[in-house]
């Protein structure tokens, strides 16, 4: 848009484009009457996005304005859609009555203003969330330059909840934490964002990532930004934070008071996440054993999917938060098991509770709508439904006996404001409407004033009645009806056929004649419409002071609705788990300190389910065991073989799975488990091409292996899948041979490892906690069996043609495949495997062999081409060759 050069614009364009130029990178919702209108280019973009009508709204430089508008009623939908597709909304409002504007004469615009940016991290709307997903906003910021002193933090919030929490972080994992929050948007330093040694971090977190400028994160005033958001002289009592902690809170402060405006949001006091107190789960591993949605974006299919019984939003996003962020104390996870374990040992209670807590509305995102004075009634009636919910679950849990987190969650639930609860009850309507403003929602009885003022409005209701029939009679007009509309008010309306009646009669002045009907007015009916318009005004006035009342008395009591809100999440949570766990035969594993990794009958939590759903088909239960083998400290390694199909993937991925699911504080799908705190976990499971960063397969593969090998300890658990098939076959053999060495004797992790390269088994001879696994298949009558059991020892073939075959290749490929590899085995098979190893140097961790010093006895026999020579040549090359042979090199 080119719209502020050139000629005079009229002075409500000039209102816009004024208002425009301070929101550049947003659409600017421009209110007029019942529309929001866009114009210029947002216009386009906006009615493209929204499969709205463009059309046009007067000229502005001698050419047509596009616009396109969207009702008010509706806007909420078309801001969903926007804010998905990524866009930044402006929301412009009239700021004054359009009765003040034409006071000050013809030409005047009605004031208007930003009020509100919607951003993608900063929405508050019931409609435009999802229920069981936070919505983080973020702020990372880094302090003291760049370099290796360079500090780096992280902050977020979920405005929704009012949740704010901050974590130190580093250059190398803060894009593997930023992922674990899933941020719906993330405020960044311009200069960050720009600095090339932050690209791949940026590559990665695309639009989402909104660059701020750089003073918003300045580190000397951080402090006393928080210390001023929060109404406190010092933030010791919040805790202990670095000054790069406190440059990212104090950012997202103020990118909120830049997006909220005039709104203050109740936000929660900063709570610090040691970064060592939870599983550190890279993005790529994330991605790969789809947590919280599958590899094409979707929550279905996902591990969290799979596990999701709350009943409750609240409940759901704790949950998934709990997934994202595994434990690494075994204290902190045993204090969730408690709960689990409370709930499973007493099923009819648990069900109880999940009755009364089904259906629940969120109090959490009502109260931070409340606070932002965004709320409608039924904000207050979810504060109402709460209280009286949790009454009914304190005292479904009177008496009870429970630990840590339990007992902690009913002293919460006991402390709420009760006589909160019977104050709203008193007042509030048991119907609520979605909007405050046209009142209706106070019950009667609650104001004294407010009875009145209805009843007069409801007996007017009676007089018109009564008018209307006083008139048909006097008139002899049956068909007279007594109606009213915006514009007239009150009128008495005939067919037009009867209008002559009215027209010639006293006391029936002539409005409006329409195709088929007459309007009148009277005076009567006009004393009428002033006490109807009176009474309502006065019994709405009524109803906007008690809503603030009410809201006021609500905000007073935040902290403890918040901690009621948050037990009654714990609650549902663990009622959830113990429902999963007893419906799934899942068992409490023991988590310690050791470098144990012993699982029995163990499965995986969405095969299984989707097996059963699809063929009915039982899921095989295997065991597995890294545990430390006798007289050994660190923890072992399987070796898995096996043929295509054989179940090797979902092996692996089921221990990851089971290691995340006991971390996270939940049950696991196993009859017995023993898991010593992983404090990592890598998964290079199946291919996550990348081909639109630029990078091939095999590229990706090698890359998310370098960062396995380089980072990997003895408390992480890695899961390796088929390294080194994207190449040639002995390229890729040599590489997973490499990194299985050095995965045993430098990282000394925990690892299961996935191959089809047998050579590979003979590795056990040498490396001492290195143990070969096989999926058993049976053969029968030419066909394979898998039957998806892990068992100690070595597969002998892939049955990669039986699984073509299957697959349905042609049947002359699949013969003419068999030959091949029979030639294949016969010439290379046996003497490949004989002699591989003890060509290979031992291991890839040694020191390098020094450079070969080149000797003239080389380089002599380099010079020769025995082709060329004739035999007296090359008897004396000979002489000359042993003549070299005797002198020193
Ligand atoms: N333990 C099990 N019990 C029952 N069915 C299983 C089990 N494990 C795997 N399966 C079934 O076998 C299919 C193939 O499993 P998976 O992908 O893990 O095999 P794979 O050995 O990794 O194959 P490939 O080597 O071809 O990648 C799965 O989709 C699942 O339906």
């Amino acid at each position: 848009m080119n719209a502020a050069a050139g000629s005079a614009p009229t002075p409500m364009m000039a209102q816009y484009i004024e208002i425009k130029a301070a929101n550049p990178d947003c659409l600017l919702f421009y209110r007029m009457g019942d529309f929001y209108e866009l114009f210029f280019d947002d216009a386009s973009v906006a009615s493209q996005a929204l499969g709205i009508a463009l059309t046009r709204r007067g000229k502005h430089l001698g050419q047509d304005i596009p616009m396109a508008g969207v009702p008010v009623v509706s806007a909420d939908d078309y801001l969903q859609k926007l804010i998905g597709l990524g866009h930044r909304v402006a929301v412009c409002e009239q700021i004054e009555d359009p009765a003040e504007a034409r006071k000050r004469g013809g030409k005047s615009v009605v004031r208007r203003d930003v009020v509100r940016l919607v951003t993608p991290g900063t929405i508050t709307e019931e409609t435009l969330l999802e229920p069981g997903r936070p919505n983080y906003l973020a702020a990372l910021s880094r302090l003291g330059g760049t370099g290796d002193k360079a500090e780096f933090a992280l902050a977020w919030t979920d405005l929704s909840t009012g949740l704010f929490r901050l974590s130190p972080t580093s250059r190398e994992r803060c894009l593997a934490d930023i992922l674990a929050l899933e941020p719906s948007e993330i405020v960044v330093p311009d200069t960050l964002q720009a600095d090339p040694e932050m690209a791949p971090v940026f590559k990665r977190l695309g639009r989402l990532a909104t660059p701020e400028p750089a003073p918003l994160f300045d580190g000397t005033s951080a402090e006393e930004r928080l210390c001023r958001f929060f109404g406190v002289a010092t933030l010791s009592g919040f805790g202990d934070f670095s000054r790069a902690e406190m440059s990212a809170a104090a950012a997202l402060l103020a990118y909120l008071k830049k997006t909220q405006l005039a709104a203050r949001p109740a936000l929660e006091r900063p709570r610090r996440v040691d970064p060592g107190a939870v599983m550190l789960i890279d993005p790529a591993t994330r991605a790969s054993l789809e947590l919280t949605r599958t590899l094409s974006g979707k929550r279905q299919g996902s591990l969290l999917a799979a596990i999701d019984r709350t009943v409750t939003g609240a409940g759901s996003r704790l949950l998934a938060t709990r997934l994202a962020l595994p434990l690494t104390d075994p204290a902190a996870i045993a204090a969730r098991q408690a709960s689990v374990a409370f709930l499973l040992a007493d099923r009819a209670r648990a069900h109880a509770l999940r009755e009364a807590l089904r259906g629940l509305p969120d109090l959490e995102r009502a109260l931070s709508r409340l606070s932002l004075d965004r709320a409608g009634p039924r904000d207050l009636g979810a504060v109402r439904e709460t209280l009286g919910r949790a009454a009914a679950v304190s005292g479904l849990f009177e008496g009870a006996e429970a630990e840590a987190e339990l007992a902690q969650a009913f002293a919460a639930l006991a402390a709420l404001p009760q006589g909160l609860a019977q104050r709203l009850e008193s007042q509030l309507a048991d119907d609520l409407p979605l909007l405050k403003r046209e009142g209706g929602f106070l019950r009667e009885g609650a104001a004294a004033e407010l009875d009145e003022a209805r009843a007069l409005r409801d007996r007017s209701r009676k007089v018109v009645a009564d008018l209307q029939a006083r008139y048909c009679q006097e008139t002899g007009l049956r068909s007279l009806k007594i109606r009213h509309n915006n514009v007239l008010g009150y009128f008495v309306e005939v067919p037009e056929a009867q209008g002559p009646t009215l027209l010639a009669r006293e006391g029936f002045n002539h409005r409006q004649t329409l195709a088929s009907a007459m309007r009148f007015s009277t005076l009567e009916l006009a004393d009428l419409e002033m006490r109807i318009v009176e009474a309502g005004a006065t019994a709405l006035k009524i109803e906007l002071e008690a809503f603030e009342a009410l809201r006021a008395a609500v905000l007073a009591e935040m902290e403890a609705l918040r901690r009621g809100a948050e037990a009654l999440a714990v609650l549902d949570v663990s009622a959830a788990l113990a429902e999963l766990a007893s419906a799934g035969d899942w068992v409490r594993p023991l988590v310690d300190d050791s470098l144990a990794f012993a699982v029995e009958c163990g499965r995986h939590p969405v095969v299984e389910v989707a097996l059963k759903a699809s063929t009915g088909e039982p899921f095989v239960a295997n065991d597995c065991d890294l545990s430390p083998p006798a007289g050994e400290k660190a923890g072992a390694i399987w070796l898995l073989t096996g043929p295509n199909m054989g179940g090797k993937s979902t092996f692996l991925r089921q221990n990851a799975l089971i290691a995340v699911l006991a971390q996270m504080g939940a049950y696991v799908p196993a009859t017995k488990a023993h898991i010593g705190v992983v404090d990592r976990l890598f998964s290079r499971v199946g291919a996550s091409d990348d081909l639109a960063e630029g990078r091939s397969t095999f590229m990706v593969e090698m890359v998310e292996t370098a960062a396995i090998l380089n980072q990997a300890g003895p408390r992480t658990l890695v899961i390796l899948d088929e390294i080194g098939r994207g190449t040639a076959t002995y390229d890729g053999l040599s590489i997973a041979f490499a990194a299985i060495e050095h995965l045993h004797e430098v990282n000394r992790a925990r690892a299961l490892f996935a191959t089809h390269y047998h050579e590979m088994t003979a590795l056990s001879a040498r490396l001492s906690r290195l143990k070969n696994a096989t999926m058993r298949v049976k053969e029968w009558e030419g066909e394979v069996l898998f039957l998806h059991e892990v068992t100690a020892g070595v597969a002998d073939r892939s049955y990669g043609i039986q699984v073509a075959r299957l697959a349905g290749l042609p049947a002359a490929v699949v013969a003419r495949a068999k030959d091949v590899l029979k030639q294949l085995e016969k010439g290379e098979r046996g003497e490949r495997r004989a002699t591989f190893l003890d060509d290979l140097p031992l291991f890839a961790a040694r020191p390098a062999a020094p450079e070969p010093v080149a000797s003239p006895l080389a380089e002599a026999l380099e010079g020769i081409d025995p082709d060329a020579l004739t035999p007296r040549e090359a008897l004396e090359a000979l002489y000359r060759l042993k003549g070299l042979a005797r002198e020193k090199p």
